[in-house]
């Protein structure tokens, strides 16, 4: 069949859903912290609805296993026909499978009921050091592999697999991950908590083209910790729901990794066991922050900048009308070549969105900005005498923007994105007031450029844009919230000197 735009799209859309129903095949841990235990708050906390079929009980806390008992397999067997005789799964996470009568009856499951996402976390050796599958199974499991759509090894796994000596650097970590890919027809998810140093990456790896690249790298900082207790369970069962929420792999993980950082940096508050302690999945709830409330602090922050604004003698000149036109025209051209800065940033934001109504909005707001900055340069500039040299202001916010852009947080980068919204629509409305409380006067020189601050449509989008700044605030972590806060408040020095960049550069 000839392939058309529609059928390259519906199977991705076919499998996207609000809340995945996800099903965790896996061991049990008693404390809480891996497991399916560590799978179902995972699964919650990326919006999904969890399951457990478990595998194996092992008794254990956060300082070892005790303990690991395999019930009959046949038992395994009745809770997966359980399942696939009432619900339907999105997506699949296997875990800790014990031996290998248990893998044997997985691959049959899987091989019958061929779930849209297999997520397998090869899980061999606790961090404990303790043994979670009979060392006899591993040849079993490695047939496993091609069956899932995603593995996620970490550095011993990985070598285990494939049967090398463990990497001791990140470009070898990611040279077996490639083998592992090749050998299995899937993607890999390369992990780099075992490394040593102050980075914790992560990447997927692909080699017959399903991602944006062969190797997609996803930076990360370490976490000072040693509550890391089921880190590899809850990352998979994430991936697990975020693919099925989020459509592909890449936008998973670039929900989930800061998710998991957040999850590792506010594991202290839990205060679980003398050991190795469990991460907390649900830091982001946790956060105390009512709807709002983030935006609200933004707004306390911007006021001082507003005021400044409003200070400006270009500001108070362009109201009055007795603004130079030298400086009117050096605004308006240093304003297209902002927009065109700005349009790439936020089709950035496009591209980092978590959702597609956020990409979309992002991606029409760089349009927008294009189609400003053609008709400035049609209708405003085009009678006028003025440079389209690069001004120092422009350039230094424009860097700002990208620099935020660049950390790869969407949060960041869109509570940086703000002001100019933000800040614009609140200048353009007080000066439109101004001037018709002032009786629109006739002959008034910036008269037309005034009545184009009274657009509905940039208001509309305004608001939208400050919801969706809240929402990130939401479920970021608290040094994220310190991130974008600083951001912000960048940006707003920048719309302030952007206004003052006439009178001292123009
Ligand atoms: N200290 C840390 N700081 C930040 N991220 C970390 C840290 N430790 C692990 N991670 C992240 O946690 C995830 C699991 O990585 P890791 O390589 O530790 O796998 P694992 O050994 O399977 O996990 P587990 O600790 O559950 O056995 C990866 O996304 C990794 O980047
Ligand atoms: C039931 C079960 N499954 C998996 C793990 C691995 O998690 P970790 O490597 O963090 O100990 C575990 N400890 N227990």
């Amino acid at each position: 069949m000839a392939s058309s735009p529609h059928s390259l799209v519906y199977p991705l859309e076919a499998t996207r859903r609000r809340v995945p129903r996800v099903l965790s095949i896996a061991g049990s841990d008693p404390s809480g912290g891996a497991g399916i235990q560590a799978d179902l708050k995972s699964i919650a906390a990326q919006g999904g609805y969890g399951m457990a079929a478990i595998t194996a009980l092992t008794a254990q806390n956060t300082q070892g296993v005790t303990g690991v008992h395999v019930p009959p397999v046949d038992f395994l067997r009745q809770q997966l026909e359980a399942i696939g005789n009432d619900i339907e799964v999105d997506a699949v996470k296997i875990g800790m499978l014990g031996d290998a009568a248990v893998i044997e009856e997985v691959r049959r499951w899987l091989g019958e009921v061929r779930p849209a996402v297999v997520v397998l976390d090869p899980v061999m050796i606790a961090t404990s050091g303790d043994r979670l599958l009979a060392e006899s199974a591993e040849a079993a499991l490695r047939e496993l592999l091609p069956l899932a759509d995603l593995i996620t090894p970490n550095l011993p796994e990985l070598a285990m697999l494939l049967g090398e000596s463990e990497a001791a650097d990140w470009d070898t970590a990611l040279a077996q991950g490639k083998r592992l890919a090749a050998a299995c027809g899937n993607t890999v998810l390369v992990k780099g908590g075992h490394l040593e140093g102050p980075g914790c990456p992560d990447a997927l790896v692909n080699t017959v083209g399903l991602l944006s690249q062969d190797v997609v790298v996803f930076p990360g900082e370490r976490v000072d910790t040693r509550n890391s207790h089921g880190t590899g369970c809850s990352l998979s069962s994430a991936m697990a729901t975020a693919k099925v929420r989020l459509g592909d792999w890449e936008s998973a993980l670039r929900v989930v990794k800061p998710w998991l950082h957040g999850a590792l940096a506010e594991s202290a508050v839990l205060e679980v066991g003398k050991g190795n302690g469990p991460i907390h999945h649900f830091h982001a709830l946790d956060n105390g922050l009512q709807p709002r409330e983030f935006v609200a602090r933004l707004w306390d922050e911007a006021r001082p900048e507003l005021d400044a604004i409003h200070a400006l003698d270009f500001i108070k000149d362009l109201q009055s009308g007795a603004l130079g036109e030298t400086h009117f025209a050096y605004y308006l051209a240093q304003d297209a070549i902002y927009l065109n800065g700005y349009s790439r940033v936020l089709a950035r934001a496009s591209a980092l969105a978590p959702s597609e109504a956020e990409q979309l909005f992002w991606a029409r707001g760089a349009q927008t900005c294009l189609e400003v900055e053609s008709e400035l340069h049609r209708n405003w500039l085009a009678t006028r005498e003025s440079s389209n040299k690069l001004g120092p202001v422009t350039k230094a916010y424009v860097d700002h923007l990208v620099a935020a852009s660049a950390s790869g947080s969407y949060a960041v980068l869109v509570a940086a994105i703000l002001p100019c919204y933000w800040l614009y629509a609140e200048v353009g409305r007080q000066l439109h007031d101004g001037y018709v409380e002032s009786g629109a006067p006739e002959g008034h020189p910036y008269a037309d450029w005034l009545r184009t601050y009274a657009d509905e449509a940039f208001a509309e989008a305004t608001r939208k844009a400050i919801d969706i700044i809240d929402v990130a605030a939401g479920v970021a972590s608290p040094a994220e919230r310190e991130a974008m806060l600083e951001a912000f408040i960048r940006s707003c020095r920048y719309e302030t000197a952007f206004f003052d960049a006439p009178r001292v550069h123009g």
